[in-house]
């Protein structure tokens, strides 16, 4: 199993077109790293690199410290698992799982072994003489993720390996693949996805890439509770942080923020004399505000309620959202006012953390 390094790697398209820039990123064996990003920012774009399916055009990428940007994909030692399982229709589960090993001239008795042990992690002992066709979506996804097993890879790449999937099923499928890297803890995993929940749920550390960098590298909480950009702030969490302008007038261990809208925001995180009057932006997710009848950080009109039965979401004229629990139907149309904690109130300037400074 492996280490990976990615050193300034860059990828252009045609000379012309840069899609990612000075990527550095150190993935360590065992971890299961999780992409993510806006759409376009180049997440295949980077799994791709790394599995040698498309050329690096700067930088370098390192695997337990051999320089791997000219290897060929196969000698890479890397196992790719797509979102279309493109398994073999008229071939057996068991065949299916086989096929890469039969290539590369395994005895039957190490066939066997390697297929049996990978049926048994992913629970297909009894679905190995079916033809895909008679597998459900899950079960196809999981001979997929089988074929790649059965190779014994130092590295897993998963490119959106569920998308294809029903909400229930990707919900049993996410389980079963956290199952499955806790039964190989020193296999290094990366993840490709959109779904936030698999992000949080799954990863060891997510990487967020936009504007064809990295915009932040961390564990999930990390960079749900101390995000370093506004961009990682709205993007990790759903619905997205809510951002309020304003300007400091106290400093200290706490900061006083006075807001454009009225109220005052107080948050944990300390500055100095130096940044009084500094404009910024305050950041509070909605579920981290509270309805309040005292000092408030927002107030406002209620445009329209979403009852989810555990929560209600609170959509204000001008664009805030909260998450309160419980039902509260009948707050449509009226004023409230909202507060919050000061260790959730972020702050940023130009964009950036403070916390960070
Ligand atoms: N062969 C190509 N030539 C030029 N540009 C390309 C080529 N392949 C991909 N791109 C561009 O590279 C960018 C990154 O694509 P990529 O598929 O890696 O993004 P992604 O983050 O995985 O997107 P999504 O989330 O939509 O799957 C996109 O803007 C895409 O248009």
């Amino acid at each position: 199993m492996a280490d990976l390094k990615l050193t300034s790697v860059a990828k252009t398209y045609g000379g012309t077109v840069d899609v990612l820039k000075d990527i550095n990123l150190d993935i360590k064996q065992g971890e299961l790293i999780v992409f993510v990003g806006p759409s376009g920012c180049g997440k295949s774009t980077l799994l791709r690199m790394i599995a040698g399916l498309e050329k690096i055009t700067g930088g370098t990428l390192e695997i337990d410290g051999d320089v791997m940007n000219d290897v060929p994909p196969a000698q890479r030692g890397i196992a790719m698992v797509f979102q279309s399982y493109a398994l073999y229709p008229h071939m057996t589960v068991r065949d299916n799982m086989a096929f890469a090993l039969k290539l590369a001239k395994k005895t039957p008795a190490e066939i066997d072994e390697a297929v049996n042990r990978a049926a048994k992690v992913l629970q297909l002992d009894e679905y190995l003489d079916r033809l895909p066709k008679a597998l459900s979506g899950g079960q196809r996804q999981r001979v997929a993720i089988g074929r790649s097993i059965v190779r014994d890879p130092k590295v897993y790449l998963f490119d959106e390996p569920l998308s294809n999937l029903d909400a229930a099923l990707r919900v049993a499928t996410r389980i079963e693949i956290a199952q499955l890297k806790e039964s190989m803890p020193d296999s290094t995993m990366i993840y490709v996805t959109h779904d936030q929940v698999e992000a949080m749920t799954l990863a060891s550390r997510i990487v967020v890439l936009a504007n064809k960098g990295i915009a932040q590298v961390g564990s999930p909480l990390e960079l749900y509770e101390r995000p370093e950009n506004e961009f990682v702030a709205q993007f990790i969490g759903s619905p997205a942080m809510n951002l309020l302008s304003g300007k400091i007038t106290a400093t200290g261990a706490q900061t006083t923020v006075t807001l454009d809208g009225g109220g005052v925001a107080v948050s944990a995180v300390p500055t100095t004399d130096a940044d009084i009057g500094l404009a910024v932006n305050v950041g509070v997710r909605p579920e981290d505000l509270v309805e309040t009848s005292g000092e408030a950080l927002y107030t406002g009109k209620v445009k329209i309620t979403e009852a989810l039965g555990e929560v209600t979401l609170l959509y204000f004229e001008d664009g805030v959202i909260g998450k309160l629990p419980g039902i509260h139907a009948d707050l449509r149309g009226q004023s409230v006012s909202l507060n919050s904690v000061p260790e959730k109130v972020q702050i940023f300037h130009n964009g950036t953390s403070l916390y960070y400074r």
